[in-house]
């Protein structure tokens, strides 16, 4: 059953039974590393004009009593603005605070400026729950994402827990299927590759056939991200925050989802989704390379020569001499790799890859992959008959 192709609606459901966290046994001593703590989570909502981002916030700010939520609702990381709103939720009552992040210094990036700003408030008004960050329709939600993807090293006090992405069922199609000049991907299928939840929103709007075309679409671009239908935004908040699709808490759901992402016709998208596996050992400098390539340098060609441009990276690998299942994400030109509190089985070492992107070749990264970063067997046989000294 698991070979077989999975149709959009049997894969929809097999999300909807597939829990998000089980409990994972651990040894003393890791119970701190999988305990996210007092860090707070950051959820992007994205999505083009109109769609209903803004909807679906008032709608978490009228659920969600419990929690102290702030509210960005203007972006950052965009030009040389110098102040920023922040809107802060408490009690249902919204008030909106400006924030002065220029400080002049050319050296102190955007990223360093937008994180500070939340965390000199949090000082200020003592610390938030959760903060919801609404991006201007027409913005790359990769990018800042990337602001607030920061490892946990660095002792922020901030994560990035997901990112949402809202289409309009009505223009939704249109939209994703409009060509750009000069081969430029247009926003809002770069929302949708994106994202790890897409709401596709204003179901009133159109029939079910509009519906199905518009699914059908969304899946082919994203084949990772879970699909859920909305009208006004109106979805169950557990599908929706918490969701810690960027870190290690999400890894046990992610190893199944990356088992059975859905293999669907790429219709006629230039964003695809493309999935494979390398039974193995991958050498980690190596692996490193590989993503570098395809994430820094864009100096990986399809079969016609076009770079191609990866948007959203998700993986699960075996590292040689690693004892524990490694976490491969990567967003925008930010890639994490990450220890899971799971152990491999000698038996089941492999890798595998889900890629989210522009002229993708699966057979072309496939073979890339085997030649480059896995191990050769004969390698390892070798060393066994003739131990280094
Ligand atoms: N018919 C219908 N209208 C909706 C639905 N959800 C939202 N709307 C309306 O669509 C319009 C746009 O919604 P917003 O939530 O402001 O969309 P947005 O994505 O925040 O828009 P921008 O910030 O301008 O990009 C508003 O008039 C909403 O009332 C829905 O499910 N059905
Ligand atoms: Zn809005």
């Amino acid at each position: 059953m698991l070979e077989a192709a999975v149709t959009v609606e049997e894969e929809e459901e097999y999300a909807e039974d597939c829990p998000e966290l089980v409990p994972i046994e651990t040894k003393q001593g890791e119970e701190e590393k999988l305990d996210p703590g007092v860090r707070i989570p950051v959820t992007i909502i994205t999505g083009y004009l109109g769609a209903g981002k803004t909807t679906l916030l008032n709608y978490i700010l009228t659920e969600q009593h419990s929690k102290r939520i702030a509210v960005i609702l203007n972006e950052f990381g965009e030009g040389s603005a110098v102040e920023k709103s922040l809107a802060v939720s408490q009690d249902g009552e919204l008030y909106e605070e400006w924030l002065e992040l220029g400080n002049g210094c050319l050296c102190c990036s955007v990223k360093d400026n937008g994180l500070r700003a939340i965390e000199n408030l949090m000082q200020k008004k003592g610390k938030f729950d959760y903060i919801l960050l609404e991006t201007t329709g027409l913005a790359d939600p990769g990018a800042v994402a990337s602001i607030f993807w920061v490892d946990a090293e660095l002792g922020s006090d901030i994560y990035l827990d997901g990112i949402i992405t809202v289409v309009d069922s009505k223009y939704g199609l249109k939209h994703l299927t409009e060509d750009k000049p000069d081969g430029f991907i247009n926003e809002a299928t770069r929302q949708v590759a994106l994202a790890d939840i897409i709401l596709i929103n204003k179901t009133d709007l159109v029939s079910e056939e509009e519906l199905n075309n518009l699914r059908t679409t969304i899946r082919s671009i994203n084949g990772l991200g879970k699909i859920l239908e909305t009208q006004r935004s109106r979805v169950d908040l557990s599908n929706v925050l918490e969701l810690h699709a960027f870190d290690s808490l999400s890894g046990i759901s992610l190893q199944e989802k990356l088992q059975h992402v859905p293999t669907v016709p790429h219709l006629d998208q230039s964003i695809v989704t493309i999935t494979f596996e390398v039974p193995g050992n991958a050498k980690e400098e190596s692996l490193n390379i590989f993503i570098q390539n395809l994430l820094w340098e864009k100096n990986v060609r399809n079969k016609d020569g076009r770079c191609m441009e990866v948007i959203r990276l998700k993986g699960l690998v075996s590292i040689k001499d690693k004892p524990k299942q490694m976490i491969l994400q990567g967003v925008h030109e930010l890639y994490d790799l990450e220890e899971m509190p799971v152990k491999w089985e000698d038996a089941e070492r492999t890798n595998r890859l889900v890629l989210i992107g522009r002229n993708l070749d699966k057979d072309i990264l496939k073979q890339m992959f085997i030649a480059t970063v896995t191990e050769a067997e004969k390698q390892e046989t070798a060393h066994e008959v003739h131990p280094p000294h």
